[in-house]
């Protein structure tokens, strides 16, 4: 047994735990960091880049059969699946680098391949290696929440772990959730063309603002995804290529393939939190508005802390650390200025707060403001008129905002710095954008906050008045 005594210790090599040892590292401190799995985690290997890529292939195909209102014939493409998972790999070869173990020895971290748990209120035990540490980061993850539907364990399932090596085309994909991850790969396979069913509980991509999701659910529809809400799925039966999904009001949907799709489970089960004084609840591990549990040495970052579940927000986290375990500065981690975004096409994006949180939270000081896609040159000229950006304002700052609409995602940035900021949507409207692009929408919308009070103001056509005609 080899003992071990470092500044960090970090448990989990994915987005929040090399972001964690990359930082620690170059300022200074010694880190170890483990991973019994592959480096990168969810993110690179069964996530945001596999998942970005397909919708990259899904792209491509529907870009061929849907060009003749550009004055360019549709062809039928001619989609090998097999050859868009290779495409998948490929892309996470290209990023793998970055999260490799060789990388992050020659930045000076140990890294250990094993798997870490707790053994004392102080002690990692990761394979041969007992390892203490001034403080310990727990950045373990969430793996796919599987439902206990009566018949699923009898039938063969895909989740988001196991997609990526599936290379014969699913002739007609079952979909249960109709979340994020759902979503996207719904649209993803559909337009490599399969069949696609999406059975959701209760109202697809719920977490969003219904207005929003409207937008991309009625796109997701037209192009021929069967979206069924309100479906919970009661039973699963059938076996390879032939799968039945019973719905608790007795709707039966059939399918070659299968994706389960309904959520994440923190990854705590073997770390063992109890033996350190580590509380948990559903969601994850407990954690202070510092990120700290309950064992005051010990942190909890990204998806095992029970929050948000993006990469960004395990990026976000590990700074919150570096702050408070490297610097020993005060740090708290907030939730108000945290984007998402769904990559669906179009996109879903929002930060702050939805307007019905706005509308509880602020009453009669809130005014909402909307701007139509279809108002925007460039997305009349690319056609991708349909959708809206709605910014929240509370005395003249926005509280949040909503994007559904032609690269949501890319608009989304903007806003993120303005909550961040805290900045005025006059210094939005201030912003002189490039003509012609989508992101005037953010300057319109802006806009739009301001017309009523100089266009439809008694006072300001009383004032111009006396203005002009003092002008000489
Ligand atoms: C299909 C899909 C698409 C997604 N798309 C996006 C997206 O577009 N944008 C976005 O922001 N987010 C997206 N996400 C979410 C994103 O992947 C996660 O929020 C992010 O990976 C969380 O990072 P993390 O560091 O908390 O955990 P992970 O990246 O999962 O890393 C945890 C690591 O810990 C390791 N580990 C676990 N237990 C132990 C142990 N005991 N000892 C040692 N190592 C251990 C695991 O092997 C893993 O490598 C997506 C997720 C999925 C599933
Ligand atoms: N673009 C992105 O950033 C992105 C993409 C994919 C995933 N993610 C992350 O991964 C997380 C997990 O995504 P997800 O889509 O698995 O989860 P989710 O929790 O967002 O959605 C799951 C859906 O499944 C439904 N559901 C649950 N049980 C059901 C049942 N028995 N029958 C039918 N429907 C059922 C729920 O009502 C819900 O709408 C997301 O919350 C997000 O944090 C992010």
């Amino acid at each position: 047994m080899e003992r071990i005594k470092t500044d960090i210790l970090v448990i989990g090599a994915g987005s929040g735990g090399l972001s964690v040892a990359a930082g620690a590292v170059q300022m200074g401190a010694s880190v170890v960091l483990l991973e019994d799995h592959k480096m990168g985690g969810d993110c690179l290997n069964y996530g945001c880049v596999p998942s970005k890529a397909l919708i990259a292939s899904g792209k491509a195909a529907w870009g061929q059969s849907h060009s003749e209102v550009y004055g360019v014939a549709n062809v039928t493409p001619k989609v090998d699946y097999a050859a868009a998972k290779d495409h998948v790999q490929g892309v996470i070869a290209q990023i793998e680098p970055v999260d490799s173990q060789e990388r992050f020895e020659g930045l000076g971290v140990r890294v250990i391949r094993e798997r870490g748990r707790f053994i004392s209120r102080t002690e990692v035990q990761a394979g041969d290696h007992v390892i203490t540490a001034r403080r310990v980061v727990i950045a373990t993850g969430s793996s796919p929440f599987v439902p206990p539907i009566p018949g699923l364990d009898g039938v063969p399932y895909l989740t988001n772990e196991t997609l990526w090596t599936l290379r014969h085309q699913p002739e007609h994909l079952l979909v249960i959730g109709g979340g994020p991850i759902g979503m996207e790969m719904a649209q993803a396979h559909r337009r490599l063309g399969s069949e696609v069913t999406v059975i959701e509980g209760a109202s697809a991509l719920g977490k969003d603002d219904p207005e929003m999701s409207a937008v991309v659910l009625e796109k997701l529809r037209g192009e021929g995804i069967a979206i069924e809400e309100e479906a919970l799925a009661a039973e699963v039966r059938g076996k390879e290529g032939a799968i039945e999904v019973e719905v608790k009001d007795g709707r039966v949907f059939k399918g070659s393939h299968l994706l389960v799709a309904v959520g994440r489970s923190p990854n705590i089960d073997d770390l063992d939190l109890d033996k350190a004084g580590i509380k948990t609840n559903r969601a994850g591990i407990v954690v202070d508005s510092g990120l700290r549990t309950s064992n005051r040495g010990v942190y909890a970052i990204g998806d095992v802390a029970g929050g948000l579940q993006f990469t960004h927000v395990a990026g976000y986290h590990a700074g919150i650390v570096i702050r408070s375990a490297v610097l020993g500065l005060p740090a708290k981690a907030k939730t108000g200025h945290l984007p998402w975004a769904t990559y669906t096409d179009p996109e879903l994006a929002h930060v702050g707060l939805t307007e019905a949180q706005a509308k509880k939270e602020h009453g009669p000081k809130l005014e909402v403001v909307r701007f139509h896609y279809e108002h925007n040159d460039r997305a009349l000229a690319e056609r991708k008129a349909a959708g809206l950006i709605k910014v929240m304002v509370v005395r003249g700052r926005a509280v949040g905002v909503s994007i559904a609409g032609y690269q949501a995602g890319e608009l989304i940035n903007l806003w993120s710095l303005v909550l961040a900021n805290n900045l005025k949507m006059s210094q939005v409207a201030n912003m002189v954008s490039p003509y012609p692009t989508i992101g005037e929408v953010n300057k319109r919308a802006a806009g739009a906050y301001f017309s009523p009070r100089l266009f439809e103001s008694d006072m300001v056509k009383r004032v111009v008045g006396l203005v002009q005609r003092w002008l000489p």
